[in-house]
């Protein structure tokens, strides 16, 4: 069943259009010391209910590439659409939702304060507000959190709170960048769990950084590999594994031949410097 839902994903590009299409996209930077093209020539289509990773070494444009998604930057050439529309249409359409490294969650605000600030600067009726706050708290496993404040929270449960956030106003596109990049490996893995649990719940599609491996072919239905100077795709690895599928995968011979692809791929991009 889980398998199926997989192979219906990876057939959708038949009959919908994509979430993010990216044609020949490149980004230079203009700073201080010279130009920095940070993208070039990106391709990349992104289908309805995929979770893709961005991997690749510092510098190489992951950040740049989610801003662009995000309209946070603009192409400097070539063209994108989210959802079908500009990226400045998407978001005024409130396609997506944005969770960074850190939580940035206000300390003299509540939990429930937090989650539903993007609400309220939406205007959304104070009943709604609250409803949707509790909704997405429950998704993330804080149900009981509501009135405490974030320094009251460990790391790991201020990022969920984080993505409860992003997740208030029911965006189709959750993008991430390292969400959980300062957290201790444990706790890593069980918000990759949860993540992809939420994933499978919400349909979401999900862009996500990484620098790690395991990481990414855990999460991902596929990883795109970048290279540095100038900021490409380097590779597109598909990673098949069931949606519903545990860390246990991690032990498995096809998780390992995922990942020895994924570490061949970032080798060959170092190549190129
Ligand atoms: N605002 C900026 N002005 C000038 N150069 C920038 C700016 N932002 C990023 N860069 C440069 O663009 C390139 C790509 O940066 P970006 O942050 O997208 O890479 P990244 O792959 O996300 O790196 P990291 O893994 O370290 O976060 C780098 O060379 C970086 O120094």
């Amino acid at each position: 069943m889980a398998t199926d839902r997989v192979e219906a994903a990876r057939q959708a590009p038949a009959t919908t259009p994509p979430v993010i299409a990216a044609r020949d996209l490149s980004l230079t930077y203009e700073a201080t010391d010279g130009p920095v093209q940070a993208l070039s020539g990106i391709d990349l289509d992104i289908q309805r209910g995929e979770f893709v990773s961005l991997i690749g070494p510092s510098g190489c444009g992951k950040t740049t590439l989610l801003r662009v998604i995000a309209d946070l930057e603009t192409a400097s050439a070539g063209s994108i659409t989210v959802n079908g529309v500009s990226p400045q249409e998407a978001r005024l359409n409130r396609s997506y939702g944005y969770v960074f490294q850190a939580p940035a969650l206000y300390p003299w605000r509540s939990i429930a304060g937090n989650v539903g600030l993007p609400l309220e600067i939406m205007g959304y009726p104070k009943a709604e507000r609250r409803e949707r706050v509790e909704k997405n708290l429950a998704l993330v496993n804080l149900t009981g959190f509501e009135r405490k404040f974030p320094w009251q929270l460990s790391g790991g449960m201020q990022q969920r709170a984080s993505i409860a956030r992003a997740l208030s106003f029911d965006p189709d596109l959750l993008l991430m960048d390292e969400p959980f990049g300062a957290l201790d490996e444990i706790v890593r893995d069980k918000l990759n769990e949860q993540l992809l649990r939420l994933w499978d719940l919400t349909r979401k599609t999900v862009v996500f950084v990484t620098h790690s491996i395991p990481e990414a072919v855990f999460l991902s239905t596929r990883i795109v590999v970048m290279s540095p100077r100038p900021g490409r795709i380097h590779e597109t690895i598909p990673c098949d594994f069931p949606r519903d599928r545990t860390l246990d995968i991690r032990e498995t011979p096809e998780f390992l031949e995922i990942a020895n692809r994924v570490r061949h791929g970032l080798r060959e991009g170092h190549s190129y410097e």
